[in-house]
């Protein structure tokens, strides 16, 4: 190529790039630093350059890089087009190829998720695979039934193990967790079809492969030892995914699946609720729904005072079903687009909690008057159509709780949307002497026989359930009491003053654990004559000479105290003589504890001796001081909602080593 042969001026750089087109013609080559862009645009049709030519803006693209670099870009541009033409070309043969040579090179089993051996396969993993935990995005289901990927909208994302390896007897086996459409058949014309909002959720399996030639044996040999029964007791695990408030997304952990052995309810009810879901999840279920025309879809509404076991029983049915569990609830939900988020993550099988349904503002009075939505943001209409509007996902389990049903509008629970109900209570003697001996009947004391000790624990039990009143305390409140006590016989001990104090703080309609109420202050309790401890609704302060004490009259209590209450103190002896409560300015105004204080006479609590000389009882106010002296002090005692904390002055307290002002 000669450059005079280009209509450049003298002194141009001919750059590499123009050389090619050079022998073309000079009549396309303008001079770049004199020629307008459309001039240079221009230039780039040619027969090499014709096929990015066909980019729209390339011309422009050409140009600007021409004019400012004096570099022609057609060459690269046709040979990067070409490069990926070639490597799309390949793609699509190998998309088209690759289900055979994979069929070819490999053998597999794909196991749906739902069943036992899907369970097995998911525990074996669980314990030895190792794999990628990656994004993986939800396939969601079309409005004609067949699956798509919803790459547009966001949020259709989980995280979880999708894939990996694991190694059996030498051998190494790829699995891939997996979606497959279940094949519904629509039912006949005469019924209308399938009902509209009729779309079969993907179900979810496992696929396991192994190389053919080296390795297909081996994967028979995997299959059928995870069907082996004495893999049958392996631990299984529960997927549970909890909705982080405010956001869209999942916290997502896997816990070994809570056996429904270890919920306490009445045994007619729980046999009601497995049957029913279990009936609801089987395979053939779903086409029997199809068939009679009725949205395949199960809800059930849990409801009972807080501590009754229905986020429990969500779990362990959850695990029972071998399920994903989703834990959202409504309160932590901005607006329509985390609901949507929400139930655009389940697929078939899924369980779906919704909690606290009441707490999110969905009540009669919203759906009569829609300017008091509340700040929430989530409307009925919006949570109705989410359950089973036209996208709604079905083959879920949905459990909705609640802790005032009687506020749910009847639309969120008519039949259709919820089928069962659920009542979750107080416990009665037989369910308390159940959660007994799921307490103590692991603990073996070495060297005694088995049979003796159960024979004692279930004598235990029975004594201790005698203690417990008929639908008086919550399963939660019971389970608490006992894990303050290691040994059995001492929790059998204590529950009757357990329940004393617990019966009175209900009546008074106190908070039974947690921070000390508005309304408690101010401190109420009292070392009366004798060395019983009284109560007073009125209270009078009077500042001492130093202004350092309050002293508190007793009045007249009326609060439902037991007359049987047995005061702090007492039981060791305590409190003999004429005593006057007093309370430290001081700690008054801690926001730590309240104290008031006595002086006791000469007999000290059991282990102390005649070295203790007062005796106070504190108040603690905050959760967490509750909580660690609970577990560690016997010197406390519970009343009303409040930890009254015996600290003997002398040598501290064995158990806590609390002193005032420590
Ligand atoms: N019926 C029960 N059987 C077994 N454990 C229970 C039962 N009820 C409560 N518990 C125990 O009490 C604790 C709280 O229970 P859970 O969270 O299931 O109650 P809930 O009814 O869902 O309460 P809330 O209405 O406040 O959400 C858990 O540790 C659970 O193990």
């Amino acid at each position: 190529m000669d450059a005079s042969n280009l209509a450049f001026p003298a002194g141009t750089t001919i750059w590499p790039g123009l050389a090619p087109y050079a022998t073309i013609g000079r009549a396309r080559y303008p001079d770049p630093s004199q020629a307008t862009l459309m001039d240079l645009a221009s230039s780039a049709i040619g027969p090499i350059g014709m096929v990015p030519g066909l980019i729209p803006l390339y011309k422009i693209v050409h140009g600007l890089v021409l004019k400012k670099h004096r570099y022609d870009i057609t060459d690269v541009a046709t040979k990067t087009i070409l490069a990926l033409g070639a490597v799309a070309g390949v793609r699509l043969l190998w998309n088209y190829v690759s289900p055979q040579v994979v069929d070819t090179v490999t053998c597999s089993y794909t196991v749906p998720l739902q069943s036992k051996l899907g369970a097995c396969l998911e525990a074996w993993i669980g314990e030895h695979a190792r794999g990628v935990v990656r994004r993986h995005r939800k396939l969601i289901s079309s409005a004609d039934g067949k699956q798509k990927d919803d790459s547009q909208q966001k949020d259709r994302y989980s995280t979880r193990l999708q894939s990996g390896w694991l190694w059996f007897e030498g051998h190494i086996f790829f699995f891939e967790y997996g979606t497959t459409q279940v094949s519904q058949e629509t039912s006949p014309v005469a019924w209308g079809g399938p009902p509209r909002n009729s779309q079969p959720a993907p179900e979810r399996s496992i696929s396991v492969y192994a190389i053919h030639w080296f390795s297909a044996h081996a994967l028979g040999r995997f299959i059928s030892e995870l069907t082996n029964p004495k893999h049958d007791d392996q631990i299984r695990y529960t997927e549970i995914h909890t909705l982080i408030s405010g956001r869209n997304r999942w916290h997502t952990t896997k816990k070994p699946a809570r056996s429904l052995a270890t919920i306490d309810l009445d045994d007619r009810t729980k046999e009601m609720l497995v049957k029913d879901v279990e009936t609801y999840v089987d395979p053939n279920r779903q086409q029997w729904y199809a068939n009679r025309g009725i949205p395949y879809r199960r809800g059930y509404l849990f409801h009972g005072p807080p501590g009754t076991g229905k986020t429990s029983t969500s779990t362990a049915l959850a695990g029972k079903l071998n399920s994903r569990l989703y834990i959202a609830s409504l309160g932590a939900l901005k607006d329509d687009r985390a609901l949507k988020f929400v139930f655009g993550c389940l697929a078939k099988g899924d369980v779906l909690l919704l909690e606290d349904i009441d707490s999110a503002g969905i009540v009669r009075e919203n759906m009569r008057d829609n300017k008091k939505k509340d700040s929430t943001g989530i409307k009925l209409a919006e949570l109705l159509n989410a359950i089973d509007g036209a996208a709604s996902v079905e083959g879920i389990v949905l459990i909705m709780t609640t802790n005032e049903p009687e506020n749910l509008d009847p639309a969120l629970v008519r039949p259709g949307r919820i089928d069962r109900q659920v009542y979750f209570g107080e416990i009665n003697r037989f369910v308390a002497r159940s959660i007994f001996l799921r307490m103590y009947q692991d603990e073996k004391a070495p060297g005694n026989d088995e049979e003796v000790i159960n024979h004692q624990l279930h004598s235990l039990a029975t004594a201790f359930a005698a203690k417990i009143p008929e639908n008086k305390v919550t399963p939660a409140e019971v389970q608490t009491f006992l894990t303050f006590y290691a040994d059995a016989q001492e929790a059998v001990d204590r529950v009757d003053q357990w329940i004393r104090d617990t019966l009175a703080a209900k009546a008074a309609n106190r908070i039974i654990s947690g921070e000390v109420s508005k309304e408690a202050e101010p401190f109420e309790v009292s070392v009366g004559e004798g060395g019983t401890f009284e109560y007073n609704s009125e209270v009078s302060d009077t500042d001492d000479e130093n202004g350092e004490t309050d002293e508190v009259r007793l009045r007249n209590y009326d609060s439902g105290l037991p007359d049987d209450y047995t005061p702090l103190g007492s039981e060791y002896g305590y409190g003999s003589g004429p005593e006057t409560l007093s309370r430290t300015s001081s700690d008054r105004s801690s926001d730590r504890l309240s104290t008031c204080s006595s002086t006791s006479d000469e007999s000290g609590p059991p282990g102390l001796g005649s070295e203790i000389d007062s005796v106070e009882a504190c108040v603690l106010q905050h959760d967490t001081d509750i909580d660690q002296r609970m577990d560690i002090c016997r010197w406390c005692k519970f009343y009303e909602g409040r930890i009254f904390h015996a600290v003997f002055l002398g040598p501290p307290c064995e158990g806590c080593g609390y002193r005032k002002g420590t």
